[in-house]
């Protein structure tokens, strides 16, 4: 038998959505910690969720039965979405199926001659030169982010990357972004028989994701037209040239194409986020900023090209990386997990089906394990001597190794080192001239968003 963590008292129908204010914020979660204890209920309409607070309890919870607790919610709003198929929200045998193909994928094409890194290299001195011909005017880094980021999964996935002024690249780019943008639609998960016949928010992202997908199989059509190459060059050829070779159901075209959609909609709003971050967190701490710099010209030359592996040579470059990510946490919730089976989380007894919530934020702000949660501090990752430490806590991609952990996480990590160093080595980021307030505050969404803000990139 079940016995639920205890938890704020609900209130009929509606449960805790009113405490919540009807989203999940990541202040008052912690905030609820206190009262509750690390693990807690709280109650979405007739639905329990059971919450995870702290690095102790996020990462025992994840990882004490990873497989206990791999499943995903499919809740109506994403059952209406992807329909069960592709990764992110898909469970059971096709997911773990879809998973191992998607990871075995990356890495083969991190492999191949024109390799991944080589990919990211090139998108990031592309942005480089975007910045370049700014000549130092200022500009919202947003979309030339999203746009460079969105690019590179263009390149890993289809084959080819699209030029800075197509406009079918711009559809899909737009469509991307206001689909991963999109925070849950509460209504829809209680309600989706009303608002199903209703117009909303939640109607435009079903839209863009219909849109996202026809896409995804106008790439597939032209790659079956042109022939799976011997050597395949992208995720398409390789997932095209397994479905010839074997005959498991789960690798059809509508799975491909949800794949193709999670690797979209995971991939691209996330890195370009961070970086968003990033270049805020430079303009407002310019000694910080300086001082990557020197690391740079100490270590590199102007022109070397820059690869993941001399994060090595350039511990508080790489330092100020990681407290990038920890400090802007995007997704500060985490993606829901369910049980798969009958089990006990954190001593407790839980039923197959019961919906958790990692609280990613909770533990990269942990003042258990972080000096200074609350403010920017590379030192974070730094011994005194100023090498470079990894820390348990930093888990902006979740944990549970062989489950449901990040699976871009590598591709990300490769990312967001290469652009930021390139971004680095060639400007000095400061916010325009009679500018002199910036707010560094998220705005609440399907990730934390920075408010918009401009910069010039000033060449070095
Ligand atoms: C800064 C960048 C990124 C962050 C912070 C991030 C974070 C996360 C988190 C927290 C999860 C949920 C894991 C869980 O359920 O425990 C996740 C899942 C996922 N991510 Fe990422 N991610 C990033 C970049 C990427 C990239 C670049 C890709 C691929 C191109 C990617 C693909 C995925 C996929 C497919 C899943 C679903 C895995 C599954 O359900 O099995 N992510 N990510």
């Amino acid at each position: 038998c079940q016995q639920l963590p205890p938890g704020p008292t609900p209130l009929p129908l509606l449960g805790n959505l009113v405490h919540l204010n009807f989203q999940f914020h990541r202040d008052l979660l912690m905030e609820l910690a206190k009262t509750h204890g690390n693990i807690y209920t709280l109650w979405l309409g007739w639905t329990p969720v059971i919450i995870l607070n702290g690095f102790q309890a996020v990462k025992d919870g994840l990882t004490t039965h990873p497989g206990d607790v791999s499943g995903r919610m499919v809740s109506p709003f994403f059952r209406a979405m992807a329909k069960g198929k592709g990764i992110i929200l898909a469970s059971g045998r096709s997911w773990k199926q879809q998973r191992r193909f998607g990871i075995m994928t990356l890495h083969n094409l991190g492999m191949g001659k024109k390799g991944l890194e080589y990919c990211v290299q090139e998108e990031a001195s592309h942005l480089v030169e975007f910045f370049v011909n700014l000549k130092g005017r200022p500009v919202d880094p947003s979309f030339p982010l999203f746009h460079s980021i969105s690019n590179l999964i263009c390149d890993l996935v289809f084959g080819y990357h699209f030029s800075d002024e197509d406009k079918t690249f711009h559809e899909l780019i737009s469509i991307i972004h206001t689909t991963s943008c999109m925070s849950l639609p509460q209504l829809y998960e209680i309600i989706p028989w009303l608002m199903h016949h209703l117009p909303g928010p939640h109607k435009k992202a079903l839209s863009c994701y219909d849109v996202l997908s026809s896409f995804a199989r106008r790439e597939i059509r032209r790659h079956k037209e042109r022939g799976i190459p011997d050597e395949p060059q992208d995720f398409i050829d390789f997932y095209l040239a397994e479905m010839e070779k074997v005959s498991v159901c789960s690798y059809d075209e509508d799975n491909l194409v949800c794949v193709i959609n999670d690797l979209f909609l995971s991939g691209s709003e996330t890195s370009s986020t961070t970086l968003y971050w990033g270049l805020l967190y430079m303009v407002v701490h310019p000694d910080i900023q300086e001082k990557v710099q020197k690391e740079l010209d100490a270590v590199l030359g102007s022109s070397q090209l820059i690869c993941y592996e001399d994060r090595r040579k350039l511990p508080y470059t790489n330092a100020v990386v990681h407290e990038i990510q920890r400090f802007s946490n995007i997704v500060f919730v985490g993606v829901p997990r369910v049980c798969v089976r009958n089990t006990t989380l954190l001593g407790f007894p839980l039923k197959k089906g019961t919906i958790i919530m990692p609280n990613i934020a909770s533990v990269l702000y942990d003042p258990e394990q972080w000096e200074t949660p609350r403010q920017f501090n590379p030192g974070h990752f730094l011994d005194k001597d100023g090498n470079f430490i990894n820390r348990e806590a930093f888990l902006p991609f979740s944990a549970g190794k062989w489950h449901r952990v990040c699976l871009g996480e590598h591709l990300a990590r490769t990312e967001l080192f290469i652009f930021f160093a390139n971004l680095l080595r060639a400007f000095t980021f400061q916010l325009p001239e009679g500018v002199t307030k910036i707010n560094t505050e998220p705005i609440l969404g399907g990730t934390l968003q920075p408010h918009p803000y401009r910069v010039c990139a000033i060449p070095r």
